[in-house]
């Protein structure tokens, strides 16, 4: 049985979390986190994610129940992520991560710290983004540099980050294809006399509305005719099964960074 810890446990995707430890067999709820300053410090992690009572009370600090996991799965933010790293590094633990928004120096932090510790990082772990992203290169390897590439993506209210971290992956799966540097050829937005568009640009568009769980299109326009690759979430439960999915498949693994597709065996190329 593979004890895992959810860190964030009261926030939309902790929530989710819970209730997918309680449907996947061969994990448990070994501790639950949340925001030292959180009145739901103490309370019982079942009750938060509505699944009867688990006996494990949420800590303010992860360190605190450190005897009662195996792995961390982590949907918060990116500081609190790397707090985390530190704990699992230091313990020996795996850890799952889902979060999204981090920087160049962030993500070099967690490549590091997989060189001690196996660690699954990825922006989405629903199998059906993750599906997208093999067509997506598939899409990319025909149509090479003879359409204009726009990403679009919606998401709710609350999120903070954009693009979304899905959104940037898309982005760079493509770029990668094409031999370009998304870096150099991504255009967030436009606004003005914004000029022709260049044929090699990726645009990036985000919008932020109500309750949308999380939608994503990629189109490759061309003179004549239109391919569009969605994906559109309607549960969160989703990224939640695919994170259970995760910690199951890292939890006898070395350390190493690795991404969704290692865990789906989705590496090979599909024509
Ligand atoms: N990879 C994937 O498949 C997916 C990734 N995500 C990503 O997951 C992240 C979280 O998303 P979401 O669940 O919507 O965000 P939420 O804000 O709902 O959840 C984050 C939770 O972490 C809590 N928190 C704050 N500080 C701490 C702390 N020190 N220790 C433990 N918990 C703390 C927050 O509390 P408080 O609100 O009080 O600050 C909040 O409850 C985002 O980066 C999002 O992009 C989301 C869905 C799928
Ligand atoms: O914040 C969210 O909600 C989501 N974030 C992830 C991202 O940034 O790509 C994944 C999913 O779309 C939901």
């Amino acid at each position: 049985m593979i004890r895992v810890a959810i860190s964030g446990a009261a926030g939309r995707m902790g929530r989710s979390l819970i209730q997918a430890v309680c449907q996947y067999e061969g994990i448990t709820l070994g501790a639950a986190s949340e925001c030292p300053d959180s009145p739901l410090i103490g309370s019982d992690a079942g009750e938060i994610g509505r699944v009867g009572v688990l006996q494990v009370p949420l800590v303010d600090n992860l360190d605190k129940s450190k005897e009662a996991f195996d792995l961390i799965i982590d949907f918060t933010r990116p500081e609190i992520t790397l707090a985390n790293l530190v704990l699992c590094r230091d313990q020996g633990k795996a850890m799952v991560i889902g979060t999204t928004g981090f920087t160049q120096e962030q993500r070099q932090k967690i490549t590091k710290a997989a060189i001690e510790i196996p660690i699954v990082l990825a922006p989405n772990m629903s199998v059906g983004v993750n599906l997208c992203l093999k067509l997506l290169e598939t899409a990319a390897r025909v149509l090479k540099d003879e359409v204009d590439i726009e990403i679009i993506e919606a998401h709710h209210r609350h999120k903070v980050d954009s693009p979304s971290g899905t959104a940037l992956r898309m982005g760079e799966v493509v770029a990668k294809t094409l031999g370009r540097d998304l870096n150099q050829c991504a255009v967030y937005g436009r606004q003005g006399v914004s000029g022709e568009r260049p044929r090699e640009s990726i645009g990036f568009s985000s919008l932020r509305a109500g309750d949308i769980v999380g939608e994503h299109t990629v189109i490759f326009a061309a003179e004549g005719e239109r391919i569009e690759i969605s994906h559109k979430a309607s549960s969160r439960m989703t990224f939640a099964l695919g994170a259970m999915r995760a910690s199951q498949w890292v939890s006898d693994k070395p350390p190493g960074l690795y991404d969704m597709q290692d865990v789906l065996g989705l590496l090979k190329k599909v024509n």
